[in-house]
């Protein structure tokens, strides 16, 4: 299993990387691109530790090295946000990164499985879409939009406020990554129940965990360990499923199109990435009225992805 990381010397790049480099199955081989000049020596720097996972570094001028032979490239590209922005602040700056390197990943793996980090999701995701259409190598089941954390973080809160072991919490996150256009079910969590009042204040405070982290943070950028923690696991439930096991994940989609073109639910993965879409099933009044009102802002995020390809 070969695993690539572009955008690797960053914040969530390092964190993630570590991580793999002590989770992934013995005989895997991690690839580590950035253009900062730093990338060999985290690369250096992790394969000093004892697992069989073996780690090399790609520097800027190599990203074709970084992905020749990868099953699984994972993307933490790109600026975070500072205080006061909105993620669709970064597109600007960061559309252009991600569709340098969806190119890099038509020229040379186009059957890999890609997962995108960067911000805004919701438009970067569309633009990677465009580029492998345009170079004849799109397959929806193969494209994902990372939105664990989204998961990870409603798993946290809720255990956290009903006083549950947080390894026996399951919430359902549907939508996007950004803002109101994420979407956690809290109706559908077994074995709780929660007052319209913590339903509201719940569903704001998983919608506002990045500006939480952002505004902590002071300036020092976004999440990055607890992201890395989020990219992990979706990674490893990508390794599972490459290795035919039944696993079932959230990530954000090309799916039916019911209600966007992109959609971030659950999905079943196999040996080519998306093997089913599952539905988000039955939700209260409180989440319909929701994802009805937050339907234009996706449509108008996809949209800006796909028009920046067209332009
Ligand atoms: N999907 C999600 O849930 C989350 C997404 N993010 C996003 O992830 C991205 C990265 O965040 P951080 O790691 O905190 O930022 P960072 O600034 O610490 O790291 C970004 C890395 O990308 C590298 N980079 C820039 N241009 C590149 C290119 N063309 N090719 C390869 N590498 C390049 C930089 O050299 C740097 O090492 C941001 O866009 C952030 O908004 C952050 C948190 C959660
Ligand atoms: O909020 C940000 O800019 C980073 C991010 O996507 C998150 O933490 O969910």
């Amino acid at each position: 299993m070969k695993v690539a990381v572009l955008g690797a010397a960053g914040g969530i790049g390092q964190a993630l990387s570590l991580l793999l480099k002590t989770q992934l199955p013995a005989g895997s081989e991690l690839s580590l691109y950035d253009v900062a000049p730093v990338v060999p020596g985290v690369a250096v720097d992790l394969s000093h530790i004892p697992t069989d996972v073996k780690v090399a570094g790609f520097g800027r001028d190599d990203l074709s090295g970084a992905l020749t032979g990868a099953d699984i490239v994972l993307i933490p590209a790109g600026m975070p946000r500072k205080p006061g922005m909105d993620r669709a602040d970064l597109f600007a700056v960061n559309a252009g990164i991600i569709k340098v390197l969806a190119e890099g990943i038509a020229a040379n793996c186009p059957k890999a499985l890609v997962g995108v980090i960067t911000n805004p999701v919701n438009g970067t995701v569309p633009i990677v879409a465009e580029v492998f259409k345009k170079a004849g190598t799109y397959d929806a089941a193969r494209l994902f939009g990372v939105t664990t954390l989204d998961v990870i973080r409603s798993e946290a809160f809720v255990a956290e406020l009903k006083g549950l072991d947080v390894a026996t919490v399951k919430v359902a996150v549907i939508g996007g990554h950004s803002g109101t256009t994420i979407l956690p079910l809290l109706s559908q969590v077994e074995g709780v129940t929660f007052t319209d009042e913590e339903v509201a204040t719940l569903t704001s405070r998983i919608q506002n965990a990045g500006t939480e982290v952002v505004e902590a943070k002071a300036g020092g950028g976004s999440a990055t360990l607890s992201m890395g923690a989020a990219a992990a696991r979706f990674c490893l439930s990508l390794v599972k499923g490459l290795q035919g096991e039944d696993v079932v994940d959230y990530a954000y989609v090309e799916g039916k199109g019911d209600d966007a073109l992109f959609f971030a639910q659950q999905v079943r993965l196999g040996v080519n990435g998306v093997s089913e879409v599952l539905s988000y099933g039955e939700l209260s009044a409180f989440e319909q009225k929701a994802k009805d009102a937050m339907l234009a802002t996706l449509k108008q995020d996809i949209k800006e992805g796909v028009d920046f390809m067209a332009s």
